[in-house]
């Protein structure tokens, strides 16, 4: 039996998992694939550092084309991560005839057409099960799974650095600041967690996911953003009060064939499967014609899950170059995309006002609504015992967002309405 030889770039978090699981399931690895996997080489950036794994120190390489460049690597298995130069390696990789499995979900946002559209030419596989909801096997079980329905909606979980400082927040009262370390600490976060806090990582892999739900290219560009560096211990309280959870979720829908793609926080309805995913876990919800409502739930980062996935796809590629049907996926997106406008965006929202504390205010909040036509749902005035002006908690029935988008600009507006706390979209 041939072994299959795989060049490993990246031995940080992922990649020291990647090693434990190909070392330590070997035997389990060959029974499926009636051959041994091999990593025969290894890019760190520093071949100096210590490790926590211990590895072959001739295997260590600084130079990843000392990797591409080599005829006896089948497989590239890439989780290094970057974008620039890591898509020029990933390439020539492919032009010289190497399957890919990535964890990259920067890159496969960014770049992902093009390197599935190379893979194609050459008869590879690119696979990248670990970029979306690390443990989780959802990006097999759209494309596969799903394959004879009509998917209507994908709502998120799927920043786990996130999630777990949110569930802190709420469950411990934990300040922000000391989670992020927390989670840094765990291996969680990116080398630059601001992608993490800002929203940036979920909207890459909602990207992923809405290209290959919705069967079109949506590119990042696409995804209305934002993260929750702005989210407050007030706002979690205020909602516990109202019976919500503030969670990170990335939704996308589609209406017709009209799509829409967002990351925001969101207050999810307690009793909402998606409210109860805590700590590191990420879920998706998938909604389908057909099938109707499904959830898929598990550990969306960390060392040991993730890499399940990554050698998962890995087992995948070497059954593949078994049976000779390498590159050989059908094109996940042949449909033209077609955005939805602010118009066609519906939700419940969310507000928390700081208005004057005198008669009439009420009344003008409510004259601009009724303007714009959204239909309050609930108003709650809580007791702010020695502050000056009064709290408002607004919550509206379903509106367009270009109506909200009025609303919030005539409240900017008005003098009566001294600041506009926070804005949530409610879900659930
Ligand atoms: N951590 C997680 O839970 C998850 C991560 N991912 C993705 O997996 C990828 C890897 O993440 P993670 O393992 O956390 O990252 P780490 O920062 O822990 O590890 C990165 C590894 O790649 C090496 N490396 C980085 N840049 C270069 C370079 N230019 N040349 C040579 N070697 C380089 C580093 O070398 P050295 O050790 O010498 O510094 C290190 O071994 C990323 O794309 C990330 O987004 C996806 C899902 C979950
Ligand atoms: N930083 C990411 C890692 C997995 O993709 C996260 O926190 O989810
Ligand atoms: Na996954």
């Amino acid at each position: 039996m041939k072994p299959v030889k795989v060049g490993l770039m990246g031995l940080g978090t992922v990649g020291t998992g990647v090693v434990r699981i190909v070392e330590g399931h070997q035997e389990d690895l060959q029974g499926q694939v009636a051959s041994p996997i091999v990593i025969s080489k290894i890019l760190v950036k520093d071949r100096a550092k210590a490790r926590s794994i211990s590895v072959d120190h001739g295997k260590l390489t600084e130079d990843p084309w000392e990797i591409v460049r080599d005829p006896e690597i089948d497989v590239v298995v890439e989780v290094m991560g970057g974008i620039g130069s890591t898509k020029e390696i990933m390439l020539e990789a492919l032009e010289r005839g190497k399957h890919i499995v990535t964890a990259n979900k920067d890159l496969m946002a960014m770049h992902g057409p093009e390197i599935l559209a190379k893979a194609k030419e050459k008869g590879c596989d690119v696979f990248y099960e670990a970029s979306v909801a690390g443990g989780i096997p959802i990006i097999r079980t759209l494309i596969e799974g799903f394959s004879s329905d009509r998917i209507t909606k994908i709502m998120g979980i799927v920043n786990g650095t996130t999630n777990y400082i949110l569930t802190k927040m709420s469950q411990e009262g934990a300040a922000y600041a000391d989670v992020l370390k927390e989670a840094q600490a765990l291996g969680y976060a990116e080398s630059d967690p601001t992608s993490d806090v800002e929203g940036l990582d979920a909207a890459r892999k909602m990207t992923i996911l809405a290209t290959i739900g919705f069967r079109a290219n949506v590119s990042l560009e696409d995804v209305d953003v934002k993260g929750i560096s702005s989210v407050t211990q007030e706002d979690i309280q205020y909602a516990h009060q109202l019976g919500y959870e503030v969670k990170l979720l990335g939704i996308a829908e589609r209406q017709d064939d009209f799509i829409s793609v967002s990351v925001q926080p969101t207050m999810v309805k307690r009793g909402h499967p998606i409210a109860s995913v805590n700590g590191v876990f990420n879920a998706v919800y998938v909604h389908g014609e057909a099938v109707g409502e499904t959830m898929f739930y598990g550990p969306g980062a960390g060392e040991l899950p993730t890499a399940t996935s990554v050698v998962a796809d890995l087992v995948a590629v070497v059954k593949n170059m078994k049976l000779g049907v390498n590159g050989r996926q059908a094109s996940v997106s042949y449909k033209e995309k077609k955005l939805k406008t602010d118009e066609q965006i519906a939700s419940k929202y969310f507000l928390l006002l700081h208005v004057e504390d005198r008669a009439g205010v009420l009344m003008q909040i409510a004259q601009v609504f009724s303007q714009y036509d959204v239909s309050i749902e609930s108003v709650m005035q809580p007791a702010t015992p020695g502050q000056k002006g009064a709290e408002l908690i607004i919550s509206t029935h379903a509106v367009s967002k270009a109506s909200m988008n009025e609303v919030l600009k005539a409240f900017a507006e008005l003098s009566s309405v001294q600041t506009i706390k926070s804005v949530y979209r409610v879900e659930g």
